[in-house]
């Protein structure tokens, strides 16, 4: 059984001041949460407030993005050293949004995957496919190729320190969310991918979803099998609503 991560990912939301009392409000609220790691990845310039705001507690920090290099003359990036530095546990790469308005590639995820894992933080994955790729029958390609190219990077060994979030790009922000056995499906398939590389690592990693999670459906997506938590977007901006959604990660671990 692999204990649920629940990840809020604020995208470019807030300000210091909602910032400080959306932290509170997890804060305040995670005490009751005994089964599942939770974490809130914010905006950059919100890392030192949540660093200070949640050291010695249990609920963790990330960010969105890291650069591909370690130091230099890269103006407006930050090295994944700058992010360990701020506390940062994990960090989001390749998100489906990176991966549309920034071109980011594949083997861009794969060098910033590499940098977080060496700063010695858990990079978070995100991988799925637009609705349009669904409709063509693409979907498992997409996914696999998206996978297949961090394990020829990488290596398979780097699964071993990644959590993977499959989020179909058609339920982002959009209110339509997987149904739980298409995201079981997928979430099946991607460990299966895995696992033709090493069974071990495959029964080993978390495979979160994202994609309009929120209360009202977390159970049933956390209930299945290889759901093992969500990676939270508009509903990790309200604190009791991001609660909820970790006390269905609790009920499901
Ligand atoms: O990283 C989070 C995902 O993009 C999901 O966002 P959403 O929960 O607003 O659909």
């Amino acid at each position: 059984m692999r204990q649920p991560l629940i990840a809020g990912n604020w995208k470019m939301n807030g300000t210091r001041a909602s910032a400080e009392s959306l932290i509170q409000g997890v804060l305040k609220g995670s005490s009751g949460i005994a089964k599942t790691d939770i974490a809130v990845c914010v905006p950059f310039v919100f890392l030192e407030l949540g660093q200070r705001m949640l050291s010695g507690s249990p609920v963790r920090l990330g960010a969105q993005n890291v650069c591909t290099e370690a130091s230099g003359a890269y103006t407006g990036e930050t090295s994944a050293g700058m992010l360990n530095e701020f506390g940062c546990r994990y960090v989001i790469c390749g998100h489906s949004e990176r991966r549309e308005y920034y071109g980011e590639t594949d083997a861009i995820v794969a060098k910033k995957l590499t940098m977080v894992a060496s700063a010695g933080m858990t990079p978070i994955l995100c991988v799925g496919e637009t609705l349009e790729q669904r409709e063509q029958g693409f979907m498992e390609t997409v996914i696999a190729s998206q996978i297949d190219a961090i394990i020829g990077a990488n290596g398979i060994e780097s699964f071993g320190q990644i959590e993977i979030a499959y989020e179909p790009v058609w339920a982002i922000g959009t209110g339509k969310t997987a149904t739980p056995e298409q995201a079981q499906d997928v979430h099946a398939f991607i460990r299966a991918r895995i696992a033709e590389h090493d069974a071990a690592i495959a029964e080993k990693v978390r495979v979160l979803y994202g994609g309009s999670m929120k209360p009202s459906n977390a159970a049933e997506l956390l209930a299945m099998a290889d759901i093992d938590g969500g990676l939270i977007g508009g509903a990790s901006l309200v604190a009791e609503d991001f609660l909820a959604i970790c006390q269905a990660g609790d009920a499901a671990a």
